[in-house]
């Protein structure tokens, strides 16, 4: 389903961000991305979104082949993928149910279609009752769900959650990571990149820890790697 083979990115300064980075992800795995501040994990998912091309190495998503996609390709590409980020990106100005049913307007869904799947899927993350409400009524969780609502709306293959507890209190990061497992379970492969230690630790899932651009680790069941340093 993933496959990155000595993948390495450098960016104009500095050192490689990614540098001879094998990893393979298979369908339905849920995976956590750990690693401190700067070793490489946003650069890891956005070599996966095809946002950036690896300087050297092979990735394969889905059967694209990342390093010589077509540019007109690549947003049939991405409907392969759900992403949700840290601060949520949900339209400020439209409710729940427009949050949502823009991301079938994008890929022109029939409304008759839209109609079916919004109210479905809000029902999937607990939000059956706040389609009206606009993001600033509701909690941060909550808004974390439209998000993840938004991003499972197109029955993506894989949803790639970077920081997706990052702004939310411990009862709420519980509650998001619980319904990502849940969409796991569904058959959704999930790669999540966090640093809360408590959950991946709790968590028991497949581990991939980084530093410097480099995978340090990498374990089924596994747990938060302390840095030494
Ligand atoms: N656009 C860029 N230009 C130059 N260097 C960059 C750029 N983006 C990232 N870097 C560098 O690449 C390295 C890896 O950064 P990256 O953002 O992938 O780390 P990260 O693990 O996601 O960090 P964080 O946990 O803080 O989000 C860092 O040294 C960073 O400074």
């Amino acid at each position: 389903m993933i496959t990155m083979n000595h993948v390495s990115k450098a960016y104009a300064t500095g050192a490689p961000a990614l540098n001879g980075v094998d990893l393979h992800i298979k369908k339905g795995e849920f995976v956590f991305i750990v690693g401190d501040s700067g070793s490489g994990k946003s650069t890891m998912i956005k070599l996966l979104l095809r946002e950036l091309v690896p300087t050297e190495g092979e990735i394969n998503v889905m059967g694209y082949d990342l390093v010589r996609i077509r540019h007109r390709k690549i947003p049939m590409f991405r409907r392969n993928l759900g992403i949700v980020f840290q601060d949520f990106r949900l339209l400020k100005d439209r409710n729940v149910y427009e949050n949502v049913a823009f991301a079938q307007r994008i890929i022109q869904k029939p409304t008759k279609e839209i109609k079916r799947n919004v109210p479905s899927i809000l029902a999937t993350v607990g939000l059956a009752g706040k389609y009206k409400a606009k993001p600033r009524q509701l909690s941060g969780g909550e808004q974390q769900r439209v998000a993840i609502a938004r991003a499972l709306v197109n029955r993506p293959s894989i949803l790639l959650a970077d920081e997706p507890t990052g702004n939310l209190d411990p009862k709420n990061s519980w509650e998001i990571m619980k319904l990502l497992e849940q969409i796991n379970e569904n058959g959704t492969t999930v790669l999540v990149v966090t640093h809360n230690r408590e959950i991946v630790n709790a968590m028991q899932k497949r581990v991939v820890t980084m530093k410097k651009g480099v995978i340090v680790s990498d374990e089924e069941k596994g747990g938060y790697i302390d840095d030494e340093d």
